[in-house]
């Protein structure tokens, strides 16, 4: 495909993703609808979506229009590139470019590409930091890795990449962290990858569970499981006896497979309150998702003010829920990949003043800036009586 007919493409696959199909769907629909599309051509294509996604409104008030066609003529003006060098209309490229397409500058929340009723709360949250995190979230994620330390070390996984053509190196955000350089299409295939070595895991999610003080022999429920990924790294870093619940069981699904793949154990449970108590309790909790925003662009322009009162009120529901479930000098940790105050020291201020036997104990922020998502720690002990 020519560098027109992945533009073409990708503005079609826009309009849909505009019209309420989830991005991934709608990229799925358009490769089976397309065999003729190499995967140099697939690569091509879901990326020019994904970056429109993540700067749709800066883009949509360069190209005019917030449709497939004005992201792609603002994405196109945005790198300083004419849009008359690709929408020609000859071949498979888009048509011309037409008079009322001018578009304009992209202004206030609108040129940080963020929601306009958000603006306020992320400043609040973010200070000073609010620009440069904004524009972090205008651009692409790294991949990064975990290195499996019951699989190898660090330096093992890296030659064991290097092995299969992927080059990686370590990132300061945790010591099992590597970010790949080139080669990242190549992971999920790699030996590396299948024999439990190294797991793909954002570097921030990986510093929350490095974070946790995991020792051996203890017994720890990750509530909020979801995929498993935090319940594989806390798994690989002590001898624990593990558990892990979802509120969506379904979520859990691949959990078993992929623990065996790590070799580690863990005990997925429905009714946690059964297996009480527990030393350490992780509530990576359902929340806006803000902190990463670039691997999930749609999600930055779903969220509603009504949603996000919803999710405050799950995430309390779900430290009250936990606190009876640990032991003596257990420890709550609340964690979420969220940039937002109201549903990080917010929550756990709100949660002391219900419960004033408990104290904060430490507390962690992980913006885009140091590399990976954003990200919030909260770890909570009892007080002693
Ligand atoms: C941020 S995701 C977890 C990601 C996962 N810990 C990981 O590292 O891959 C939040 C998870 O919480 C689950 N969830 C939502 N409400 C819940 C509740 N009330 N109790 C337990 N889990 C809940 C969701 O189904 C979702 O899988």
């Amino acid at each position: 495909m020519t560098p027109a007919a992945r533009c073409s493409a990708a503005i079609d696959v826009l309009d849909r993703v505009l019209s309420g199909t989830p991005a991934e769907q709608a990229l799925t629909n358009w490769g089976r609808a397309s065999r003729f599309a190499g995967s140099g051509d697939r690569n091509a294509v879901r990326d020019l979506v994904y970056d429109a996604l993540r700067c749709r409104r800066s883009y949509a008030a360069l190209g005019g229009a917030e449709t497939g066609r004005g992201l792609m003529l603002g994405a196109l003006r945005a790198a300083g590139t004419d849009p008359a060098t690709l929408f020609t209309g000859e071949g498979h490229a888009p048509p011309p470019v037409a008079e009322g397409e001018a578009g304009r500058a992209p202004e206030a929340a609108e040129a940080l590409d963020l929601p306009d009723w958000l603006l306020p709360q992320l400043t609040g949250s973010l200070g000073e930091d609010l620009a440069a995190v904004a524009h972090a979230l205008r651009q692409r994620a790294p991949v990064f890795l975990r290195v499996n330390l019951r699989r190898g070390t660090v330096v093992q996984a890296m030659a064991a990449l290097q092995a299969e053509g992927i080059t990686a190196q370590p990132h300061t955000l945790a010591d099992t962290a590597l970010m790949v350089t080139d080669g990242a299409r190549k992971v999920q295939t790699s030996q590396a990858y299948l024999s439990g070595l190294v797991e793909l895991q954002d570097a921030a999610s990986q510093a929350v569970v490095a974070a946790l003080p995991l020792r051996d022999g203890m017994r720890v429920l990750d509530h909020c499981a979801g995929g498993g990924g935090k319940t594989l790294a806390m798994a690989a870093r002590a001898q624990l006896s593990l558990f892990a619940h979802d509120a969506a069981p379904a979520r859990m699904r691949d959990l078993p497979a992929r623990a065996t793949r790590a070799g580690v154990r863990v005990t997925l449970t429905g009714a946690p309150e059964t297996l009480a108590p527990f030393d350490l309790i992780l509530a990576d909790a359902p929340c806006s998702g803000s902190g990463s925003w670039r691997r999930d662009p749609q999600g930055k322009w779903a969220l509603t003010p009504e949603r996000l009162v919803q999710i405050l009120a799950v995430q309390d529901a779900i430290l009250d829920r936990l606190a009876p479930l640990l032991a003596p000098g257990g420890v709550l940790a609340f964690a979420t990949c969220s940039l937002l105050r109201v549903e990080n020291e917010d929550r756990i201020t709100a949660f002391l003043l219900r419960n004033p036997a408990w104290q904060l104990h430490s507390e962690h922020r992980f913006t885009p800036l140091t590399g990976g998502d954003g990200f919030f720690l909260a770890q909570l002990v009892q007080t002693q009586a």
